[in-house]
């Protein structure tokens, strides 16, 4: 233990040494006195390169080091969070990254299958101190002993499983078990679906699998970011520690309803509502609204002009209508070739008019007399109106608002389901409330309108050619500051996003993107059409078809891992299953691995849970919980609805403890009435949940755990939320109730 801890003693000088050097170094660029394009792209690439630096040692504090693999051949590795150099000649590596190859054994290797192994290691650190070893001898042959040995690495993940909670997740990088490594370390090309009941690690892979793509595939993901998409707002800040403690931050975390940008969706729609607007079928209702917004006058427009009336008929308008949409672009990229439809056809009916020859000849007209007839069709504000009505202009915004107000092509029930009311104010695009569910339906009609980017593109080009122009003589200043203790792989050639080990300048001005992680992932949170280098889903079950739409636009390649439970889906519009999500965009071509060992709840709680899913599905089969508390869940009822709040502050009062967290989860109905009687719970649209108490409703604890959980009221819940509630809790759990309990719930009554 004393050696160990003096190689930890050591990785902490070394690291602090890194570390006041790249903090001198971003200080010493932002000191740099920026006269012209390339001094700032010199000074950018400093600080950018410098700064990741930072990110990735700040993140690699805690847990250094923890674990160390002997090898057969001789060799003796020491496993951390990021991968450390020794500051000599060799550039000796101190400590290898968990997610290089070489340190895969650690997660695999087993006694029949040694994978070169002659000894693993677990160190286990609090705050860097040494607090204890797990020895394992995986080369029978081996005569050496240490004294730590014993069939006991298995402590190390209970020990892990069975620590108090803090409110938001940690890494396992430490206990990452054998099937979660192979899921971690899957090739990132295709689908992938991690499928899994309550506490089986799906978040924690899902994670870590963007930490180690990120990691394996730097050169394809970087640039390009990684998505994250969870269920709400609460989970992300529930997640969103995690990848910056395993070292990563090109990676953008989201709900679906903050993937259309500009937009930010704080409505609510009614469980109908939801229901219809996730539906399939909506993709079609509003392209054939689109279709109707190409519109025939019935008969005839008639336009006043300076050189004579113009009618705009039915065959004009129509003829233009069959142009546009045969280029098959989207509206309002076709716009412009209906627009010259009518507008040749206008100019052609006036010339004929004004050129006409009575005796029957030629028209009258020359060349330029008839140019500047349709110069001046072309500019009549007339003629504009005309086209507007006809083929109007649209954001994505006014013609959601006004499907919603009208919807069409719908059955009648789901039409009222999603009616708004007429709102005749002006500003009302800008001031209507969208809902989560009306931002597939925005990014659906985006798709529909078509954006006219070329203006930003134009400029993008522009600025990619001036960083090449001048990417030559960052090469130089880049190799001047390189940093090459920094060990991101194996591999000595592979550097660390420095610009000099690359081949031209061209290739320089891409990397200078990449290697800001923080702005790709920006860049793509404000970019509609951005396509994500990999998409990870989590809570899959609960996305519904047009949401899936949606995130397959992000993600062209189709590089996604989808990892939920079907029978956890309590969304109105969840797809639920894998097929029905999958099929439109990939066919059969995806792959779905179950993971079947619950890491959170303890057996006691997941039975009664186990017990409520199996009424309405007697073939339902649970997770395996990996451990037991003897602790069994309770049920108290409570006489009367008004006495609940007291009940409940009495049942807190019993449980809580500054140490753990404890959370309330309730009906949504009755979190008013039950809030005053938990003063101290944090509670609301985005509650701390580092608080010791949380009072939450169902639909926000998915995801979430916590050390005890109190159910209020189970027989508001449905019965999918339920069973969410009822396995969120890694030690404790009781049930306050004035109505029966529902059926198949049978818990001990205290
Ligand atoms: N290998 C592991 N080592 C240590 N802890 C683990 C391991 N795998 C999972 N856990 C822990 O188990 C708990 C449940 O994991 P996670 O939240 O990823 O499950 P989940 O499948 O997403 O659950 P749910 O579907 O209920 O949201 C977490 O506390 C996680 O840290």
């Amino acid at each position: 233990m004393r050696q160990e801890q003096e190689f930890i003693d050591l990785l902490r000088t070394r690291l602090a040494v890194l570390e006041t050097r790249a903090e001198a170094a971003v200080q010493a660029a932002l000191g740099q006195e920026v006269t012209n394009a390339q001094t700032r792209l010199e000074r950018d690439v400093l600080v950018a390169e410098n700064s990741g630096l930072l990110a990735a040692y700040a993140s690699g504090e805690h847990g250094l080091c923890f674990g160390r693999l002997w090898f057969r051949d001789g060799a003796d590795h020491h496993i951390g969070r990021l991968g450390i150099r020794a500051d000599d000649a060799e550039r000796t590596p101190l400590v290898v990254d968990w997610r290089a190859d070489i340190a895969r054994p650690f997660y695999l290797a087993t006694g029949y299958e040694p994978m070169g192994l002659r000894r693993r290691r677990h160190l286990t650190t609090e705050r860097n101190r040494v607090t204890g070893l797990h020895d394992e001898i995986l080369d029978l042959t081996d005569a050496e002993r240490s004294g730590f040995e014993g069939s006991d690495a298995d402590a190390v993940l209970l020990a892990a499983l069975d620590a108090a909670r803090t409110g938001r997740m940690h890494d396992i990088v430490q206990t990452i078990q054998a099937d979660q490594d192979r899921l971690i370390r899957a090739p990132h090309q295709g689908v992938l679906v991690v499928e899994g009941g309550p506490g089986t690690g799906k978040t924690a892979v899902a994670l870590h699998r963007a930490a180690y793509l990120l990691y394996a595939q730097r050169e394809l993901l970087a640039r390009r970011a990684v998505l994250i998409v969870g269920p709400n707002p609460a989970f992300l800040a529930y997640i969103g520690q995690v990848l910056p403690s395993l070292g990563e931050t090109g990676v953008l975390l989201a709900t679906p309803a903050e993937l259309f940008p500009g937009v930010r969706a704080i409505g609510t729609d009614t469980p109908a509502a939801a229901a219809v607007k996730g539906d399939a079928a909506m993709a079609d209702a509003l392209a054939a609204q689109l279709r109707d917004r190409q519109a025939l006058p019935d008969p005839a427009l008639v336009i006043e002009h300076d050189d004579g009336v113009l009618i705009l008929d039915r065959a004009i308008a129509a003829a233009a209508r069959e142009r546009a949409r045969a280029t098959q672009l989207p509206h309002n990229l076709a716009r412009p070739h209906f627009a010259f439809a009518v507008i040749d056809a206008l100019t052609e009916q006036l010339v004929a008019r004004l050129g006409h020859d009575p005796y029957g000849g030629p028209n009258l007209l020359g060349p330029d007399d008839q140019a500047l007839i349709g110069k001046a069709v072309a500019a009549s504000s007339g003629v504009h109106a005309a086209i507007d009505e006809l083929w109007p202009q649209l954001t994505p915004e006014q013609f959601l608002a006004d499907f919603l107000e009208e919807p069409t092509h719908l059955p009648d029930a789901d039409a009222a389901a999603i009616r708004r009311v007429h709102d005749s104010r002006p500003e009302r695009p800008a001031r209507w409330e969208w809902t989560p569910a009306d931002v597939p339906l925005l990014d659906e009609a985006a798709e529909l309108l078509g954006e006219d980017d070329s203006a930003r593109r134009a400029a993008e080009e522009a600025l990619r050619q001036e960083q090449i122009a001048y990417a030559q003589g960052v090469l130089d200043l880049s190799y001047g500051s390189r940093t090459q203790e920094f060990e991101d792989r194996d591999d000595e050639d592979a550097e660390y996003l420095a610009a000099h080990d690359l081949i031209d300048a061209e290739r320089l001005a891409d990397r200078q993107e990449e290697i800001d992680h923080r702005t790709a992932a920006e860049r793509a949170a404000a970019d509609r059409t951005w396509a994500f280098g990999h998409v990870i889903v989590d809570e899959a079950q609960e996305v519904s078809a047009m949401a899936w739409r949606l995130l397959m636009r992000r993600c062209p390649t189709r590089s996604m891992t989808l990892v939920g439970d079907p029978a956890q889906t309590s969304e109105p519009g969840g797809c639920g299953s894998w097929d029905a999500a999958l099929t439109p965009h990939v066919q059969d071509r995806w792959q779905r691995v179950v993971l079947d060992v619950n890491y959170r709840t303890p057996s006691e709680i997941m039975d009664a849970a186990a017990a409520v899913h199996r009424a309405s599905d007697p073939s339902f089969t649970p997770p395996r919980s990996v451990r037991s508390t003897g602790v069994r869940p309770w049920a108290r009822e409570v006489d009367a609805p008004d006495e609940l709040p007291a009940a409940l502050a009495k049942a807190v009062g019993e449980l809580a403890s500054p140490e753990r967290r404890l959370a309330v989860i309730a009906p949504a109905s009755l979190l008013d009435a039950l809030t005053p009687a938990l003063p101290e719970a944090a509670s609301g649209a985005a509650p701390d949940l580092t608080s010791p108490v949380v009072l939450l409703a169902p639909g926000q604890a998915k995801g979430l755990e916590f050390d005890s959980v109190l159910v209020v009221e189970p027989a508001g819940f449905g019965a999918n939320e339920l069973y969410v509630a009822l396995t969120r809790a890694t030690q404790s759990l009781g049930v306050l109730h004035t109505e029966a309990l529902p059926f198949g719930l049978e818990l001990e009554t205290v």
